[in-house]
């Protein structure tokens, strides 16, 4: 079931100065009940506009918002039941925990033993308990995102935006902070919308995305769904994989300066574009420990780090690097510097002929 639906949105920022024109036009955007939904996207392509459209705090030019099948676009933000979490806790600072979480329910006039009760519950989901009576001055960057979190929460939104929340926190609390996010998914039984520009949160978190690109909508499915079949070079790189080469297929092999790839698999024949190597679909060989020399490069090894049971290497090929991630093997040693054999598997290759690519 749909719960957010967006059609025809138009937004058009600076309209007397073309120098600083920005423009966000959406088509359509369906966003289904109890999804963790992700807007990913690079600095300034608008994606906090379009959470601000869908909370009511931007006016929009053009288009229609619908929650659960109603035209929301009359309706105040603050009557919308929508939850908003920003990158900056925007606490009061002259409230303690309990207070800022039930500003908002002391504001709908609900009775004190029921504040009390919400609070105590809400407190319990986001891991404060014994935290009521500190002040925001007193608490730190995670604690502070979870009492945020509390407040919005507290309130019971039928829809929960948020706006790059963790990317002030470091490492370490922005994983314990994902985990949170997760699980007050579940418990809460609620969708959520996320805005984020990092891919790792977006593999993460998220159910279903869309990728954003100078306000519009390049690619619109699962995480896994793009990172399978990046409909660009632009969502390809956003997605992780650098291994981006331009050159042309002629009789089944894609030649790109000194490479030469076999396209047997392939349907495509005298065009030229982009064809995208995913890291994990090329395998790093000892020199001497490879008899059969079909789909295989010689290089040199740039740089090899240890990741969880992974290695991710950096392999020169005919001057050209190369990223690599697979199994690590302990019987195995690889060194900076070493010459190594890289066979690639054709089914992870991905090519996108010129007028395939789709420019935005
Ligand atoms: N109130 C405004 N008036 C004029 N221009 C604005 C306004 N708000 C945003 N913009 C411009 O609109 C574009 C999109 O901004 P937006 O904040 O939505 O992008 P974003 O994808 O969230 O960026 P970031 O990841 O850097 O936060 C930017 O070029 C920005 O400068």
């Amino acid at each position: 079931m749909t719960k957010l639906c967006l059609k025809n949105i138009k937004k058009t920022y600076g309209k007397h100065d073309k120098r600083s024109e920005f423009d966000l036009n959406i088509d359509e955007l369906k966003i289904e009940y109890r999804d963790f939904f992700g807007i990913v996207g690079g600095s300034g392509c608008g994606k906090t506009t379009l959470l601000k459209i869908i909370a009511g705090l931007t006016d929009l030019d053009y288009g229609e918002i619908c929650m659960d099948q109603k035209i929301i676009n009359q309706i105040l933000p603050q009557r919308r039941n929508i939850g908003m979490i920003f990158q900056e806790n925007l606490l009061f600072p002259h409230m303690n925990v309990y207070e800022n979480i039930g500003f908002g329910l002391k504001i709908k006039k609900v009775g004190k033993k029921e504040i009390s009760k919400l609070i105590d519950d809400v407190l319990q989901s986001v891991g404060l308990k014994g935290f009521e009576k500190r002040y925001p001055n007193e608490l730190s960057g995670g604690q502070k995102q979870r009492v945020s979190l509390a407040r919005a929460l507290v309130l019971k939104p039928e829809l929960l935006l948020m706006d790059e929340p963790f990317s002030a926190l470091d490492p370490r609390l922005r994983e314990e902070m994902r985990s949170l996010i997760l699980k007050i998914h579940k418990e809460y039984n609620m969708t959520i919308v996320f805005v984020t520009h990092d891919i790792e949160e977006a593999f993460n978190l998220f159910n279903n995305m869309i990728i954003m690109k100078e306000g519009r909508i390049v690619q619109n499915g699962s995480p896994m769904q793009i990172y399978e079949n990046p409909i660009n070079t632009y969502v390809a790189k956003f997605m992780g994989i650098n291994n981006i080469l331009y050159g042309n297929i002629i009789n089944k092999i894609f030649i790109s300066n000194d490479l030469n790839i076999n396209l047997d698999r392939f349907t495509e024949d005298n065009l030229s574009g982009n064809l995208i190597l995913k890291p994990e679909c090329l395998k790093v060989l000892k020199f001497d420990n490879c008899c059969e020399h079909i789909n295989i490069f010689e290089g040199i090894i740039k740089e090899c780090s240890f990741r969880k049971g992974f290695i991710d290497f950096k392999v020169d090929i005919n001057s050209t690097e190369f990223e690599i991630i697979q199994v690590y093997e302990s019987d195995i040693e690889f060194k900076v510097g070493e010459r190594v054999l890289v066979k690639y598997d054709e089914k992870g290759l991905i090519f996108i002929a010129d007028e395939g690519e789709i420019q935005c």
